[in-house]
């Protein structure tokens, strides 16, 4: 018997998704998220697939932390049968989110990595702690399996320095690893060559924006099948505006509430990255709220809504312009996936770029790729279910099988 099974751990800055699939014919086993930890609420919900072990189960209570939260999960797969500790597990895949300039491919982790990956952690304080937990609580669990890193910075390696570089004074960026990483990219990487699928064509083939929209968000524009600019930045605060995340600002403005709003650092970081973007300015970071509201005249959720579509244009416009020549506009993640009125408000009006909905397609729920532009539009418009646990196992098992 050869090992063919990949459990994938994808640990957020408060939850972890979790799959295990099966390479042999990519079939998932078993899947699962904690959501909420650290708070009193926390909520395990575990569903074994293809049959396997007892059904679905939820779990709601306090769960502590990131190494609690995985113990649980851990628990959860061996009460199935589909435990760490079983002979058919090949690898664990784990998401890491700043791979830095180092780490551009998969990469198996030993200690020196995981040092590397720690002192990554002030890049992306929300992030990359909790990856580091999944790794200590894996290695732990499974040490004479291969542990792999999947980077969401490394499909942007390949941006050029001209759209990598921030226009600041050259040896200050250097010392201090100052430049755009981008974020998302296992999901940019998938998407956009599933777009191309989609249309028909090899991903050399084809120029796409991807808007990756879940609570943090971000675009992208891939020239051929190779990322050429994304949104986030040093780190995932930049770009769009998020479920918590203000997106882009005037730097200024973190002067500004220093000096004259006496906050401290620490205040402004977390005022930016936690209580900003839907949720700072109408109280609300889910979408789905957020339009229940608008939908109602709630004058603050109108106001928020706006302005996150009126950001998204931009970047179309702005991706369209470093691309030349545009092929498709893609829209992934829970909001860009579930969210038609998002997609309808973030092309209406530029038509003069290309892009023309089809109301009747975009209303359409389904969880299939599909173009939701007439066949006649100049730019297809499509909708892509992400899939980075998907992608995440298939790197590692690449790499632990090559
Ligand atoms: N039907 C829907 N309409 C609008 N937004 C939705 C819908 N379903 C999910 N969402 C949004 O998707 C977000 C989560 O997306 P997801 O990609 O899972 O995010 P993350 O991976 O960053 O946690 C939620 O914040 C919610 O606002
Ligand atoms: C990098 C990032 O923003 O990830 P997430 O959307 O999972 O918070
Ligand atoms: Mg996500």
């Amino acid at each position: 018997m050869t090992a063919s099974r990949v459990l994938v751990l994808n640990s957020g800055s408060s939850s972890v998704k979790y799959q295990l699939l099966d390479m042999a014919d990519r079939s998932r086993l078993a899947a699962g998220l904690v959501e909420r930890i650290g708070e009193e609420t926390s909520r395990l919900v575990h569903e074994p697939l293809a049959g396997a072990g007892g059904g679905r189960r939820e779990q709601t209570g306090p769960i502590a932390d990131h190494d609690a939260a995985l113990k649980a999960v851990a628990a959860e797969l061996a009460a199935d049968g589909l435990g760490l500790d079983s002979p058919e597990l090949a690898a664990v895949g784990h998401r890491v989110v700043h791979g830095g300039t180092r780490f551009t491919r998969p990469t198996v982790i030993d200690d020196e990595v995981l040092a590397e990956i720690r002192a990554l952690v002030p890049l992306a304080p929300l992030h990359n702690p909790a990856n580091v937990t999944g790794i200590e609580v894996a290695r732990h669990l499974r040490a004479d399996i291969p542990q792999v890193a999947v980077f969401d910075t490394a499909f942007h390696s390949t941006i050029p320095d001209h759209a990598a570089q921030y226009a600041i004074d050259a040896a200050t960026a250097a010392r201090y690893s100052v430049r755009r990483y981008g974020f998302h990219g296992t999901s940019h990487a998938y998407v956009s060559r599933a777009a191309a699928a989609l249309l028909g064509k090899a991903p050399e083939e084809v120029n796409v924006i991807v808007l990756h929209l879940g609570n943090g968000a971000s675009a992208s524009a891939v020239r051929g099948g190779v990322c050429v600019d994304t949104s986030m930045g040093l780190t995932p605060l930049e770009g769009l505006v998020m479920g918590t995340r203000s997106g882009d600002l005037d730097p200024a403005v973190i002067f500004h509430l220093a000096r004259v709003g006496g906050m401290s650092v620490d205040e402004i970081d977390s005022l930016l990255n936690k209580k900003s973007g839907l949720l700072g300015m109408c109280g609300d970071n889910d979408m789905r709220e957020v339009l229940r509201r608008a939908g109602e005249g709630d004058e603050a959720a109108r106001t928020a809504f706006a302005t996150y579509i009126h950001r998204l244009k931009k970047y179309i416009g702005a991706y369209t312009a470093v691309l030349g020549r545009v092929d498709a506009v893609v829209f992934t993640a829970g909001v860009g996936e579930n969210a038609a009125p998002v997609r309808e408000a973030a092309v209406a009006g530029l038509e003069e770029l290309g892009l023309v909905l089809d109301r009747e397609a975009n209303a359409v729920r389904s969880g299939e790729a599909r173009l939701i532009s007439p066949a006649s539009a100049r730019v297809a418009v499509a909708v892509v279910p992400t899939d980075e646990e998907l992608e995440i196992a298939t790197q590692a098992y690449e790499l632990v099988t090559r």
